[in-house]
């Protein structure tokens, strides 16, 4: 299977060590998740890819773009990367947006920067992405301001965005934390279809093992600023090999690793 994100041995010191060598690999249409609790070094692993860590970090390792190193490339090149081979959303869609522009305004502006389309024809894939995400009333959306939409609209209005170029890869840091556990579903279903349909290459960050095991086709644990177990879904959730994992298991509500023995 060929890979379109390949992380190699990854490390970033701030201070002190934080990431300890890991590796990972993406494929298009396939969901790999990161899981692992709070401070295990999830987030630090994406912004890495997007080139987003701290001046102070220092990074070794490699992380490759089909055959491009990116890791350590310069803000001008990378900012050619972002946005249009490498996509992001976050736990809060707030972020993502801007919330004195209108919807249209933040959408169709992306589209030109980065694909050079006409007004025109940036307003009709705007439209075309918003109802492709299931936001109601895509033209009329459109108008509309960040508040005016519910948080988990919102959230679908940052995957067009996110979207909007047509990335390889989108990493998805926590997208759903934020949500009412009854909009979480929708938007999981709606990552796995693009996923699928867009042969897209997620990679979906949570310490929600429960979130994991409803789309990640792969799942790798970290802790402590390392990978100590990945396989594929079911294999992991059927016979996990790690006492870390187990326990994050029997965290699970109905868990059967209760008591944390397999
Ligand atoms: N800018 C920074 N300077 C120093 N330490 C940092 C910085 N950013 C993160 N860290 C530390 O690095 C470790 C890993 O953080 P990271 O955000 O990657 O964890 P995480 O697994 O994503 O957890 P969470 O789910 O809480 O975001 C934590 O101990 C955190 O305190």
């Amino acid at each position: 299977m060929s890979d379109i994100l390949t992380i190699d041995d990854l490390t970033v010191d701030i201070g002190r060590p934080l990431v300890k060598g890991v590796s990972l690999e993406l494929h298009p249409g396939r969901i790999q998740g990161l899981a692992g609790e709070s401070g295990s070094g999830k987030t630090l692993t994406s912004l890495a890819v997007l080139g987003l860590l701290p001046r102070n970090a220092r990074t070794g390792g490699s992380i490759r773009l089909g055959d491009t190193e990116i890791l350590g490339l310069r803000r001008r090149e990378l900012n050619r990367i972002r946005g249009r081979r490498i996509a992001m959303v976050f736990q809060d869609p707030s972020s993502s947006l801007h919330p004195q522009l209108t919807v249209g305004h933040q959408l169709t502006d992306h589209i030109r920067t980065h694909l050079g389309l006409g007004r025109a024809a940036a307003r009709d894939r705007a439209a075309e992405l918003l109802e492709r995400v299931n936001v109601p009333s895509a033209s009329d959306a459109l108008g509309r301001y960040p508040h005016q939409f519910s948080g988990g609209q919102r959230q679908r209005i940052a995957i067009a965005i996110a979207l909007a170029c047509d990335p390889d890869v989108l990493l998805a840091d926590e997208p759903t934390t934020a949500l009412d556990v009854t909009v979480q579903a929708g938007i999981l279903q709606l990552v796995r279809d693009l996923a699928t349909e867009r042969n897209l290459a997620v990679l979906l960050v949570t310490h929600d093992l429960g979130v994991m095991s409803a789309v990640a086709d792969d799942v790798a644990v970290m802790r402590d600023g390392r990978v100590v177990e990945a396989a594929d879904r079911e294999t992991l959730f059927a016979s996990p090999q790690h006492e870390y994992t187990r326990g994050l298991l029997a965290a699970l509500p109905g868990s059967r690793f209760e008591g944390g023995g397999a």
